[in-house]
């Protein structure tokens, strides 16, 4: 008897990422191996569609739920699998793609969908801020400040977000925050508080490099001030994955985290800017999800 095929949902964010041209279903049609494939696509009609879509998809046994878009897809395709018995894949279609870079999916659709003709599967850890999800990375202040502003931005890729971060980098201002974790506290500024699942933001920008996604400890990334020097340091410490060495931020690495800040700060999940709060509860669940890569 043959073995039985692997059964494979794909949720496409037609709004992700800036090359929009490429046609997902005839790739599908090309790439996958109907010997062992048996699949369907769907597409997102709103923001916030992809969990509905892959909670039902999880129930209705799939064994594979793939997000096609960037690391908001996934957060949203991630977040519905939780719990259930369908591992997370990723065709990497955003601007950023940090967790599919980070977990090594080919960047190249082909060559993304023929590994799904036999992916392997290993489970992650899974952050949570505030009861917000998140797999990749998570974090306080000017990085989310960015996301908020580069959702209205109106357009969206690198030469958005970076005309978009230089513009803002003059307005920002530090806050006091109170850090406690691992039995200490920290009194200190936060101009970027970030906590890091997987490596990098997306494009290759490093900014916990020694990050483990596998590891049940968030890496902790704090930039107390960022005057032009530093700034100039933090960027080519994103670019060479060299911030740890750098001297221009701190590093720690904990599994609980509560912070409190002198005046609101946004925050964000995955890039995805959520809101603006002073009291943060920041934990992670050890190997929550699996994933098919
Ligand atoms: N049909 C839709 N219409 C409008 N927005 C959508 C739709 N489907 C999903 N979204 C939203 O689009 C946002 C951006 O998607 P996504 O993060 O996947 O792409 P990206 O921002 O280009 O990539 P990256 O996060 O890797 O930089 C997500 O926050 C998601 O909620």
């Amino acid at each position: 008897m043959s073995p039985a095929k692997l059964r494979i949902c794909f949720i496409l964010n037609p709004n992700s990422g800036t090359n929009r041209r490429q046609d997902v279903p005839a790739l599908l049609a090309q790439h996958l191996d109907p010997a062992l494939v048996d699949y369907e696509l769907q597409l997102t009609q709103y923001a916030g569609h992809a969990e509905t879509l892959a909670r039902e998809a999880a129930l209705t046994s799939f064994r594979v739920v793939v997000a096609v878009g960037g690391d908001g897809t996934v957060n949203e395709v991630g977040r519905g699998l939780l719990g259930s018995r369908a591992a997370l894949g990723i065709l990497p279609r955003g601007s950023g793609n940090g967790l599919a870079r980070h977990l090594r999916v080919p960047l190249s659709l082909p060559a993304a969908i023929k590994r799904l003709n036999a992916p392997d599967f290993q489970r992650i850890d899974v952050g949570e801020i505030n009861g917000r999800r998140f797999f990749c990375t998570a974090g306080l202040g000017f990085d989310a400040h960015v996301s908020k502003c580069f959702a209205a931005a109106g357009t969206r890729g690198l030469a958005t977000y970076v005309r978009v971060a230089l513009r803002e980098y003059r307005r920002f201002r530090p806050v006091p925050v109170n850090v406690a974790f691992n039995n200490q506290t920290l009194e200190t500024g936060c101009y970027v508080l970030a906590f890091a699942n997987a490596a990098q933001y997306g494009n290759n920008a490093y900014i916990a490099p020694l990050a483990d996604i596998r590891d049940g400890l968030l890496d902790l990334c704090l930039i107390d001030a960022l005057p032009l020097g530093r700034a100039v340091r933090v960027g080519i410490g994103l670019a060479l994955g060299d911030l740890p060495t750098s001297g221009a931020a701190v590093f720690h690495t904990s599994r609980q985290i509560q912070v409190h800040a002198a005046a609101p700060l946004g925050f964000h999940v995955d890039g995805d800017y959520v809101e603006d709060a002073q009291d943060f509860n920041i934990g992670l669940e050890p190997l929550a999800l699996e994933v098919a890569i």
